[in-house]
């Protein structure tokens, strides 16, 4: 069912900071930053020849990783993202193997424009899933 990996998202304590060490430090090719107010987040996509790397930060008050960042103040791996052919399919699969899928269950859109979902990190070894329909 899951796919390719599309990314791996880093939540970071300051956005500047994190998009200049993987630009200069890395030399890597960084993206300007997005305002995703449907996440709560804005995100910097690090391209990648084999995947991205997407720096998160929180937007707004209710912001789904501002505990992750009081727990980890230097920042931390945050999620993994794979791309699925088909998310509904694999959302009522995953359900159907007692898989809790976050939030109302329904897929949002996420930063490439795509129907994304999260799966609970307790339910897949310690690592919060995403899935994105590519
Ligand atoms: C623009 C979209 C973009 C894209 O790629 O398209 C994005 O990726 S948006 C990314 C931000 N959005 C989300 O992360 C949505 C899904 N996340 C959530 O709903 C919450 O973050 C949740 C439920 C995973 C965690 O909520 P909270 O931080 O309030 O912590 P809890 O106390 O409820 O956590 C329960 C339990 O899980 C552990 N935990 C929390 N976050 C993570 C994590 N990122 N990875 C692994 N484990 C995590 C937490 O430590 C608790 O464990 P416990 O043993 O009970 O302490
Ligand atoms: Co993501």
């Amino acid at each position: 069912m899951i796919g390719r990996l599309n990314h791996i998202a880093i939540a970071v304590p300051d956005l500047e900071a994190a998009t200049k060490t993987y630009a200069s430090t890395l030399g890597a090719k960084v993206n300007p930053p997005q305002d995703e107010p449907d996440h709560g987040v804005t995100v910097v996509f690090v391209e990648l020849p084999n995947t991205k790397v997407e720096l998160l930060y929180p937007l707004g008050e209710n912001s789904p990783i501002a505990g992750f960042l009081e727990k980890n103040p230097a920042g931390g791996i945050h999620h993994i993202c794979y791309e699925v052919d088909d998310i509904i399919e694999a959302r009522d699969k995953l359900k159907a193997e007692g898989a809790r899928v976050l939030g109302n269950g329904e897929p949002k859109i996420g930063a490439h424009g795509n129907p994304v979902l999260f799966l609970h990190p307790k339910d897949f070894n310690g690592a919060l899933v995403e899935l994105e329909q590519a």
